[in-house]
């Protein structure tokens, strides 16, 4: 089988990612050393919570340059079943395992398209009590979006690469 056909084109090169990867660990690694965290609400090292299925390769790469010892946990949210357009309903199939109370959560996203599992993970950390929530995305569609994305208590949005949409290029490309 030709792996290769399966890729229409390159957007980022192997290094690219790999350097981009190793930014966003420092940036994260410098607004959560000060104090602990990047919230003056707790003192422990954040606890960095993958999406999973997709941010786990990229979840990996990430917590290796992270200079904290950072716990790390997955929750299984599911929107977009085996097609590509989103429910719109995001459903835990997999919860955490670990205690997010009073914990500053990093969110680790291979991507933020619609926004709406952001959301729904956003109101279920509020609910279980997490200081604060950042996200941590290598992949940035904003061009999709279709509700706010927000962090809380104090907490970033770190984002790898911002996703240009092939209509906008086209736009650009014809002016
Ligand atoms: O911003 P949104 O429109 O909500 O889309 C982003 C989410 O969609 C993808 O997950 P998916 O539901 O495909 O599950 P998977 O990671 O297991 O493939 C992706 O990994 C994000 O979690």
């Amino acid at each position: 089988m030709d792996f290769n056909a399966h890729i229409e084109r390159i957007l980022w090169t192997e290094e690219q990612i790999s350097a981009r990867v190793s930014e966003l660990g420092s940036q994260i690694t410098q607004d959560f050393s000060n104090s602990g965290s990047s919230s003056s609400s707790s003192s422990a090292a954040p606890m960095v919570v993958g999406v999973a299925t997709g941010a786990f390769l990229f979840l990996a790469d990430l917590v290796r340059k992270i200079r904290l010892p950072v716990s790390v946990d997955f929750v299984r949210i599911e929107s977009y079943g085996s097609g590509t357009v989103s429910s719109g309903k995001p459903k835990i199939t997999c919860d955490l395992k670990i205690d997010v109370r009073d914990r500053n959560v990093i969110v680790v996203e291979d991507i933020v398209d619609t926004g709406n599992t952001l959301l729904f993970l956003m109101d279920y950390l509020k609910s279980k009590g997490a200081s604060s929530m950042s996200v941590c995305t290598l992949l940035n569609k904003s061009a999709k979006r279709k509700v706010n994305v927000e962090v809380f208590g104090g907490g970033k949005f770190y984002c790898g690469f911002e996703v240009i949409s092939l209509s906008w290029t086209a736009f650009f490309v014809f002016f």
